[in-house]
This record gives C-alpha cells, structure tokens and sequence, in this order.
C-alpha cells in the first residue's frame, strides 16, 4: 500500500532523515518512535510530501508519490501535523469540513449528503458534536486536538499519517482516540502512520513499530522486537525496564529513576513482628516487594503490612475478600498497603525465626495445620472435602531480589514444606498416602530490595539453603504444635 524507499530529506541543505525503508500494508498500523529530534515529524513531512525528498522514492498502490495531484494525493492520504496554534478561528464544523475539499468538484462546489454524513460521523467518532458550532480558538488543547483528527477522518484517505495524535489528551479520550483509529485500520482497511511519544501506548495499539535515532532507522518489527531494554535504552538514554502488559503481548516500558528515594537502609528482624490471639502481624518502616496468594493484595506488589488472620473453623462465607477487607479496614490497616491471609490455627503458635547468611538474612513466619493435608499427585482420585487446616509460609528477605529469585524462593520453600509434612509423617486422610500439603496453602515472599544482589534463590545459594532450612524447621515445628494442640500426640 505505502512503500518508502532509501528514502532521505530535511530541510536547506540539511540533511535529517537518511536512507528510511519500509513498507506499510492495507490495514496495518505503524508506530513511528524515536527521541526528540530524531527525524520523525520530519521524515512524515518528507512522506506527504510537504517536504521536498532529497533523494530515494515514496510510492503509494505502486505509484510514484510525485505522479500525484495534490487533490488526488489527499483523497489517498490524511495527514494530522503537530498541533499548533493557529492564526484564523473557524467554528468546529467548518474546521472538519475542511477535510472535504479533495471530495468537492466544480467551480462551484456544492456540500452533498456524502460530505455531510463524513463530517457527521467524524464528530461522532471523535466525541465532539457538542462543540459543533463553537469556535475552535475557545476549546481546550485535548478538544481542538480531537477536532483536527476529525478533521483527517472527515477526509475518508485509505493512509492515514498521524503526528502524535495524542497529545494533549486524557487517559480516556487517548484510549478513544486509538480504539477510533485501530478499528478503522481493522474493519475498513485503513493503513496508518503515526508517531508516538508514549512507547506504551505505541506498543499497545501498534502492529509494527519502527524506531528512529538520529534520521535513521534503528529497528523495525513487531512491538516485542522493538521494545527491548538495550534498545530503548541506547536510543533514549534513559533507564528502563520492560514488563508485560496484563491483558495483551504488547510489551510495556517503566522508567527507572537515576535519583535515590530519601530513605535509609532499614533491616528487617523479629522485631517488626506481633503476633496476638487474632493475628501474626508483619510491619516494617519502607514497603516491600512482595510476591503471594493471599486473599488481600495477592500477586506482586509492594507493602509494608503483612496480616496472617485467625477465623474460626466453620468461616465460610461466600465473598471472603470482601469481608477480609472489611475487617482489614475496620481494624485500621491500609488497604492499599496490607497483604492479608487467613488460617484456623491458633496465631499464638505460629513459629517465626531469624536465619542470617553472608548475603543478609531471611525470616521465616508459619502457621499449619493439616486436617485437610492432601497429597497433591492422588488428589484427583478423590473428592476434596470441605475440611478447614492451611499451612501459610512467609519468606521475609533482607537483600535485594531478582524476578526469578521470587519464583525459585516458592519453589525452595514448597519443597521444604512437603520435606517437612513427609518427616512428620501427616498423611491425606483420603488416600492413606504421605501429604504434600494441604488444598488451601498460601505462600508469601517478600524482601527489602536494599542490601545485597540475590539474583537467584533455589538451594545452590545459600539464601535459597536458608529458606530450605527455615521453611523445613518451622514448619516441622508448627506441625508438631498442631497435633499437640489436637491431642494427636
Ligand atoms: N523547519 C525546520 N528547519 C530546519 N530544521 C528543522 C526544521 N524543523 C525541524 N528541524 C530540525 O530537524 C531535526 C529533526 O526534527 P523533527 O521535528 O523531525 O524531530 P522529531 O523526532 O519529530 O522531534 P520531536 O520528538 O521533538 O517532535 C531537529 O534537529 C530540528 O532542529
């Protein structure tokens, strides 16, 4: 549809875009990135032709770009310049219907029931028809921004060329704005160009990205080839990370600030714990990373409160978070700031132990029961039965943890859970097979991420033979409690 080739241009004699290629097909979206000043307004100018190319070639259906009319060349393509501001006020609507022009024919134009529902359906699109007979030096920038995109969509161009469309505008009119174009790219085949400054944004709604440093193409691809770490970094200067996006693979950047937080160091011991009739309360000073399946705040987050909850063995209620949350609030912890569990066992004989290395310290918190202990690898022979015992496990780290180091903690301290339920030989009562655990265990790691690099955390590390150790000790502990408490022993 657009081919650009070893296209190169700028202005006078200086040179600013170099040697651009790339094609853009029927229906595609491409997300032009790059830093400030790096070419992109202008190898877009160079593109529609509002720049003079100094050499290579543009061609749209395979024609030349140069063999165009310019009245032919915008019913091909629309272009959305940086938005300025502008010298003559227009109402709303005669700014869109300015996008009409190339449809009008004659001396004498004449305004036909086409160019009226255009200009109808790019208001509505664009969400302005309230602003239809004001005047457009009077909107707000978000507003006049929308009007000069409806102004393009008015045009009906299959190419649309679009420089940083959303700039100016809320979270939910840029969300608007780009679910308007994409379903134009989608559903009527429209190709689109646009530049973006916000690379997540570029990544989420873009098919392709094409990234520019210094006039050049740096990459282009797929917005997983593109948003890459070392790339972005190189190109931007900047630190990043990259992360996934919740609901769809389109990678997603987070700065990483140069700055230091104003805080110092601050470790964690015994000390930040309390424990009562009710509940093991973990409080520490900063928030920590932390990764768990509790039933408050589960996944990854960051926290300072950690709540293990004592509810008697018949809780059952249909919407446990909710009421966990309430009571979380009632008793006056951040909602946004607390990890909250539950357990049947009694809070007061939950084992809590310090366990230091060279690489800073771990501490370990666990409560278990086991009158539902299951062994996981029969428990689909059987009907799990409604019976209430959970073992919860909280692997506190002093140190500073990698994503893996997280994963390969839960693993470590599984393993030594099941070690520990093997040693004392508690068995699924429905199968008559050693437990592996029970069917409702919950599991809570968490560090300072100050101190030391702890890249990973399976037993070769010695943090990761702490948490071994640790989970198996307090967890054989714990058991042992519980069967006294039972009279089991
Ligand atoms: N009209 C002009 N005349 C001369 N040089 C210009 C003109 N417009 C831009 N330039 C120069 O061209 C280079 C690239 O500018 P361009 O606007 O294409 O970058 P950009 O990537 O779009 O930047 P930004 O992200 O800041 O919008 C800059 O160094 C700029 O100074």
């Amino acid at each position: 549809m657009l081919k650009v080739e070893k296209l190169s241009g700028g202005y006078d004699r200086q040179l600013i875009v170099k040697n651009v290629t790339f094609q853009v097909e029927k229906g595609e979206m491409l997300g032009i990135l790059g830093p400030n000043g790096s070419g992109k307004s202008t190898l877009l100018k160079v593109i529609s032709g509002i720049l003079h190319k100094e050499s290579g070639d543009v061609l749209i259906d395979g024609k030349l770009l140069t063999t165009y009319s310019s009245k032919e060349l915008a019913k091909k393509m629309a272009v959305l310049p940086q938005l300025h501001s502008h010298a003559f006020s227009h109402t709303v609507r005669d700014t869109i219907a300015l996008g009409r022009y190339p449809h009008q024919s004659g001396l004498f134009s004449s305004w036909s029931d086409e160019d009226e529902a255009a200009v109808v359906g790019a208001m509505k699109q664009m969400g302005i028809e309230k602003y239809e007979h004001h005047m457009l030096d009077l909107l707000s920038g978000g507003e006049q921004q929308r009007v000069f995109v409806a102004q393009a969509l008015a045009q009906q161009a299959p190419i649309l060329l679009l420089d940083e469309p959303t700039n100016h505008l809320d979270i939910a009119h840029q969300k608007q704005l780009l679910d308007t174009i994409k379903t134009q790219a989608n559903e009527n085949a429209m190709t689109i160009i646009s530049i973006f400054h916000d690379i997540n944004l570029a990544s989420l709604y873009c098919d392709r990205l094409l990234l520019m440093d210094q006039g050049e193409v740096k990459v282009i691809g797929e917005p997983h080839e593109v948003v890459m770490k070392e790339k972005i970094e190189t190109v931007y200067k900047a630190r990043i990370s990259t992360n996934p996006h919740p609901e769809r693979p389109k990678p997603q950047i987070t700065i990483l600030p140069d700055i230091k937080e104003r805080c110092e160091e601050k470790l964690i011991t015994i000390e930040n714990f309390q424990v009562t009739d009710e509940l093991v309360v973990f409080q520490a000073e900063h928030q920590l990373k932390t990764w768990s399946s509790a039933v408050i705040n589960a996944g990854t987050g960051w926290y300072r409160t950690f709540v293990n909850r004592r509810v008697d063995a018949f809780y059952n209620i249909d919407n446990a978070q909710t009421e966990m949350q309430q009571f979380l609030t009632n008793r006056g912890y951040s909602e946004t700031e607390t990890v909250g569990m539950m357990t049947a066992v009694y809070t007061k004989d939950a084992v809590i132990k310090q366990y230091d290395g060279d690489f800073g310290s771990v501490i370990i918190m666990v409560t278990a029961g086991v009158g539902n202990a299951v062994d996981v690898a029969k428990a689909y022979e059987v009907e799990a039965l409604p019976a209430i015992g959970t073992i919860n496990t909280w692997i506190i780290i002093n140190g500073e943890l990698a994503e893996e180091a997280f994963i390969q903690a839960v693993i470590t301290a599984t393993e030594a859970k099941t070690k520990a339920l093997a040693y004392e030989q508690v068995k699924d009562p429905r199968t008559g097979t050693i437990a592996t655990g029970t069917s409702t265990d919950s599991v809570l790691v968490a560090a300072t991420q100050q101190g030391a690099y702890i890249p990973y955390a399976g037993p070769i590390t010695e943090v990761g033979k702490k948490i071994g150790l640790g989970v198996y000790e307090c967890t054989v502990e714990a058991i042992q409690t519980y069967k006294k408490a039972k009279g089991w022993e």
